[in-house]
């Protein structure tokens, strides 16, 4: 996932939230940020200093693997959100097309898994990025690690291949159309 010789740095959108700034939800149904997701990660994402985000999830026993620990789908899924929400700061919708995860150290359950994110290079299309996760507190031991390749989309990429049900539910909650139109781009 080596960006091409050539390849752009990622501009920050001038309406991008400030630094500190919460994100939010994308969709209220997400697995990894939603709050209408019962056992999803209800991962919090800030806003960071240029095209960089933030980003705390709790591990509770329902994301277990083995007893007492993360499964590694869950963490791979907590840095695939972190990275995946570096769009709000370029104001692009994007997909993700290859992930990259390395578990370095096993994450117990109750830890706060504390993550950061950037995006390394744009080429076209394509946003190259990659993510940590420390547990212990802000500066504590890098136990997940990943890099990963998105795709940016239009909002008919979701409207074209999503479920009927769940993109008219969408598209009749305004604040949903709003923040998909904004960030529309014509990749
Ligand atoms: C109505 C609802 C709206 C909701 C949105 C609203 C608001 C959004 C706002 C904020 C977002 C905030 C947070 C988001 C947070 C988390 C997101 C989680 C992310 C995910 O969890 S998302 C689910 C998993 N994700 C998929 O479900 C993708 C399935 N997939 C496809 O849909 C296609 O596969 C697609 C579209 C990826 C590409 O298809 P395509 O036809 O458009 O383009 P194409 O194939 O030409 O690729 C173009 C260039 O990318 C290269 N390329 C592509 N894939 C590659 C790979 N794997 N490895 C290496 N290179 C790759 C090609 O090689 C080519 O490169 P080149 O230009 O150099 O030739």
């Amino acid at each position: 996932m080596t960006p091409p010789p050539g390849a752009a740095g990622a501009v920050r959108h001038p309406d991008a939230p400030a630094p500190g700034e919460l994100l939010g939800s994308h969709y209220e149904k997400c697995f990894g940020c939603g709050g209408g997701q019962a056992h999803g990660l209800h991962l919090e994402a800030r806003a960071g200093e240029g095209v960089a985000v933030t980003a705390e999830f709790t591990v509770r026993p329902v994301h277990q693997g083995a007893p007492g620990l993360a499964h590694g789908g869950v963490l791979s899924t907590a840095l695939d959100e972190t990275m995946g929400s570096l769009g709000w700061l370029m104001h692009t919708i994007m997909v993700t097309g290859r992930l990259e995860t390395d578990f370095v150290r096993p994450v117990p359950v109750g830890t706060v898994l504390r993550l950061g994110a950037e995006v390394t290079a744009v080429d076209g299309r394509k946003v190259f990025t990659r993510a940590t996760g420390r547990i212990g507190g802000p500066d504590g031991p890098v136990a997940v690690r990943a890099e990963a390749l998105f795709i940016k989309v239009n909002v008919s990429h979701f409207t074209e291949h999503g479920r009927d049900e769940e993109i008219e539910a969408a598209m009749a909650d305004p604040d949903q159309v709003r923040r998909a139109r904004a960030f529309e781009v014509n990749p």
